[in-house]
Order: C-alpha cells, then sequence, then structure tokens
C-alpha cells in the first residue's frame, strides 16, 4: 500500500501498519477460501503487518467492528465477504483516515471486478501490499453510504424478494430466477426527479444512481460514472411493454451501443426523488425500503465527495478515476 508505506518512512521506519480483518463467514465464497485467508494473515505478518482476523457473527457485527477500527485508529479494514459486507463497513469508514481493502468472499463482488482486484485472494492480498491508496466518493441515501450505487424499481423488488427467501441460498442463480419473474411482470412507476434546479418526470422501470459503473458483475448502467469526481450518474430505463424489455436487456449485457435509446441519463451532486406509490429500493445489492410519496420529504440521495480512502490495484481501469493518486 503505497500511501501508508510512503507515511511509515517519514515517520518511523518502526511503525507498523494496522488493519483489521472482518470476515463474513456466511458470504458467498467464505468458506472456499478459509484456509488461503489464514496464509494471507501469515504473509501480511511477514511483512510487519499487525494484521488481526475478527468473524461477525450477525449483520451489523462488521459495521461496528470497523466503527471500533476508526477508533482506534487502524490504518486499514480488509472486508472479507461480498458487497454487503463491504457496505456496512463503509458506513463506519466514511470521513475517516482508515482505508478500505478487500479480500473479494461474496458471490458476485462488484466493487473487486469494478477495480481490477483479483477474486483469486493471493493476488488480491498482493494489491494489498503493492497497491495504492485513493479517496473516493461515497454516495448517501437519507442517512446511509453507498459505495456502488442505488436502485429503484424492478431490481429493489429483486432484492427484497431474495432477502431472507430459500432461494437467496441459490446464489446468482437465484437472484435471475426472482430477477426473470420481477422483470416481466412488474409495472413501471411515475416518479418526479429534483436535480439540477429542474424536476424531471419520468414513467420508469427502474432507475440507477451510480458512484460506479458496473452492476451485477455484468451491466453498465451509469456507464459514464467516474467514482471520484464530486457526481452521481442517474440512468432512468423508461418503461417498456414486456415484449421489448427482453431486447432492452439484451443491449445491456452486450453493452451496446443502442442502450443509450431506452434511458434518459443525467449527472448531478444531489436528487430528490417522490413517486407516486411506494418503490423498492435497494442500495449496494441490500434492500432498504421504499421511496417517498411525499414531496414535502422526498428520498434525498447525494454525493459525499472523497468520503472513503480505498486500496486499489496500480493498474486501474482507464475510465473510472478522474483524480491523480494521493
Ligand atoms: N455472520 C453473519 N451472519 C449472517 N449474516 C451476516 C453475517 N455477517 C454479515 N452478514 C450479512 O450478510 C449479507 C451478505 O453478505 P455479503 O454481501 O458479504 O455476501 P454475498 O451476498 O455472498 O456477496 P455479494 O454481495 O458480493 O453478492 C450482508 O447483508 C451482511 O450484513
Amino acid at each position: 500500500m503505497q500511501e501508508t508505506t510512503h507515511e511509515m518512512n517519514s515517520t518511523t521506519k518502526k511503525q507498523k501498519i494496522k488493519a483489521i480483518l472482518i470476515a463474513n463467514p456466511t458470504s458467498g465464497s467464505y468458506t472456499m477460501h478459509e484456509h488461503q485467508i489464514k496464509q494471507i494473515i501469515s504473509t501480511l505478518h511477514q511483512h510487519g503487518w499487525q494484521a488481526d482476523l475478527k468473524l461477525t457473527q450477525a449483520g451489523g457485527d462488521a459495521r461496528r467492528i470497523a466503527s471500533e477500527a476508526v477508533e482506534q485508529k487502524i490504518d486499514v479494514v480488509i472486508a472479507i465477504g461480498g458487497d454487503g459486507t463491504i457496505h456496512e463497513i463503509i458506513q463506519s469508514l466514511a470521513g475517516s483516515e482508515t482505508a478500505l481493502g478487500v479480500l473479494p468472499s461474496g458471490t458476485v463482488n462488484v466493487w473487486a471486478r469494478e477495480v481490477g482486484i483479483s477474486l483469486d485472494l493471493n493476488k488480491a492480498s498482493n494489491v494489498l501490499l503493492n497497491g495504492q491508496t485513493r479517496r473516493i466518493d461515497l454516495g448517501k441515501i437519507d442517512d446511509r453510504y453507498f459505495l456502488l450505487m442505488v436502485g429503484i424499481g424492478v431490481d429493489g423488488e429483486v432484492t427484497h424478494a431474495v432477502e431472507k427467501k430459500p432461494v437467496k441460498r441459490l446464489g446468482v442463480i437465484g437472484y435471475l430466477l426472482v430477477a426473470a419473474w420481477w422483470g416481466a411482470r412488474y409495472p413501471a412507476f411515475r416518479a418526479a426527479i429534483a436535480l439540477n434546479n429542474q424536476v424531471i418526470k419520468v414513467h420508469a422501470l427502474q432507475v440507477i444512481i451510480g458512484n460506479t459503473q458496473l452492476y451485477g458483475g455484468a451491466m453498465k448502467y451509469t456507464w459514464e460514472a467516474k467514482c471520484d469526481d464530486g457526481v452521481l450518474d442517474i440512468c432512468v430505463i423508461r418503461r417498456q411493454n414486456i415484449l421489448r424489455r427482453l431486447p432492452v436487456l439484451l443491449d445491456f449485457l452486450l453493452r451496446r451501443p443502442q442502450r443509450k435509446q431506452w434511458v434518459r441519463y443525467e449527472t448531478s451532486d444531489t436528487l430528490k426523488i417522490t413517486t407516486t406509490e411506494p418503490v423498492a429500493i435497494q442500495v449496494d445489492g441490500e434492500p432498504i425500503g421504499h421511496t417517498s410519496t411525499s414531496e414535502e420529504q422526498p428520498t434525498c440521495i447525494s454525493v459525499v465527495p472523497q468520503a472513503l480512502k480505498v486500496i486499489v490495484p496500480q493498474i486501474l481501469p482507464k475510465d473510472l478515476f478522474s483524480q491523480p493518486p494521493l
């Protein structure tokens, strides 16, 4: 990790990098990686890191442990899990000097895929040791931070439908089954979105508000998003009849240029959304309730510039960052 090593050299060479590894033993591929994780921790020790492993017992633990790490001025919190575990951890890391590292062990691992952290944990641990530290923006919906995106509409319903249901145990296949069911029958919704001093009225299947580009590990709805540019990208997928929905989805899956015709694309640092009926919301893949139908108290989404330190590979996707390294 370049920046911390540099800081270490400029103060005292004896100072160790302090890291807490927070592992979610229920995340998609954790069991498969358990042995490897022990080896990685001893490698970190050999490189002079003080690294302690903490396992979560239940949802919410990762956030609490990360909060303690920030209080103790730990240099790095390493998430061993998927995007849900990362989502919990960033709630505590936001605005702090503690950096987020990742050993991807989830089901989809969108953040790791997005920045090019290998799903091979030995390679991912090399990013911890030899990567670079950047500051990136976080999004915020009401009081909750997000790293990747907010989804309102079909994907919100899918996430709510899968949560705590047996189909979740099927992993990606479970999501695809529920997504196919909801994708075909979902009615569009009407929303008023206030941004950039205007109100746009939409009749949509889906609104994605992205801090980053990659969606579900495969598609890009917010394909122009940069994670450090101080704005969020908004992709409104307009209402389509049942027959059109599959071709639209294929345009996104195959990243065809014509996908642009199905959407309205905006950027803004703040937006306020009101829908005529409550619409399901997902944040970084987690279901969090429904949109507001009250114009007086709309659902508020904003960007918090430079809120999170992250450890990422030396070589990054060329269009995801706009600022130079720290
Ligand atoms: N010990 C635990 N027991 C039960 N749930 C937990 C525990 N620790 C964390 N969680 C919750 O598990 C959920 C899923 O975790 P996570 O996202 O890391 O794995 P995943 O769903 O397999 O991966 P991805 O999000 O990349 O697809 C999160 O909502 C998190 O809060």
